[in-house]
């Protein structure tokens, strides 16, 4: 599914990421994790098209990114809610470009706002809602464009530690469901091993080592001995060299 090969990116003499190669499967799920700086955001916007490079590539199903595809889905830090428009509105931006008459994009709405258990929310406007909540309704405006590629940059760290599980929670949930292929970067290492099937850790501008997670997709796993086996190996190769 993404394929990144020898990957390098510069912010004018500033090295943000150096010779970075990455294979993610279809459907499978990747944290991203390493200390500020160390380049994370940048690889995430290349991944969206958001930024380019011609050092490297990195492909999508086969297909040079070479701009951001209308099939990946990108949920940043700040919500990104229009405040002056409702919940439910927010939510059909996403489907403006489909060409869905207005009862198939209500429709949607209604559904996605269901399965994500915030369907009393839809009238609400962005500021009369809590951490949590705007978070919900940000997954909401990404999942109802269906993407095949999700892209997260930090989504629950502004949230409180019950919030935060009670997401990682709906995106577990949510894969199961329906599986696609996630990258996320985290600053969290037990929110990396409860979503990331493939824990990425970075160091200053490369990978410096990936961490494979059986425990993956388990919603239980926090409960189990083997799921903080796993946190150790993360917190031993981050700490490593520090
Ligand atoms: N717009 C920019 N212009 C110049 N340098 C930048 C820019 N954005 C990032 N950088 C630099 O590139 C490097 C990587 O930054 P990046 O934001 O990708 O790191 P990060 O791992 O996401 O950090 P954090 O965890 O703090 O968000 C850093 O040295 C940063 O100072």
């Amino acid at each position: 599914m993404v394929d990144i090969k020898d990957l390098s990116f510069s912010y004018g003499s500033d090295i943000a990421l150096k010779d970075i190669s990455l294979h993610i499967n279809e459907n499978a799920t990747c944290a991203i994790i390493g200390p500020s700086g160390c380049g994370k955001t940048t690889l995430l916007y290349l991944l969206a098209g958001l930024l380019h490079t011609n050092q490297g590539e990195i492909r999508v199903n086969g297909d040079k990114i070479m701009t951001s595809r209308k099939e990946t889905g990108v949920i940043l830090q700040d919500y990104g809610l229009l405040p002056w428009k409702k919940v439910k509105d927010n939510i059909a931006l996403g489907l403006t470009i489909r060409n869905l008459s207005k009862e198939e994009i209500q429709r949607e709405v209604d559904k996605i706002l269901t399965e994500l258990d915030i369907l009393e929310l839809k009238d609400k406007f962005p500021a009369q809602l809590s951490g949590g909540q705007k978070q919900r309704v940000t997954i909401a405006r990404t999942l109802v464009t269906k993407p095949d590629l999700l892209l997260m940059d930090e989504a629950t760290s502004a949230l409180d530690a019950i919030t935060k599980e009670h997401i990682q929670n709906l995106l577990l949930k949510l894969y199961h469901k329906k599986p696609s292929t996630m990258i996320f970067i985290t600053h969290s290492i037990e929110e990396a091993v409860f979503l990331g099937q493939k824990i990425v850790i970075m160091e200053k501008s490369r990978i410096k080592k990936v961490v494979e997670n059986p425990y993956f997709g388990d919603s239980k796993i926090r409960r189990k001995m083997e799921y903080y086996g796993i946190c150790l190996e993360v917190r031993k190769a981050l700490e490593e060299g520090y």
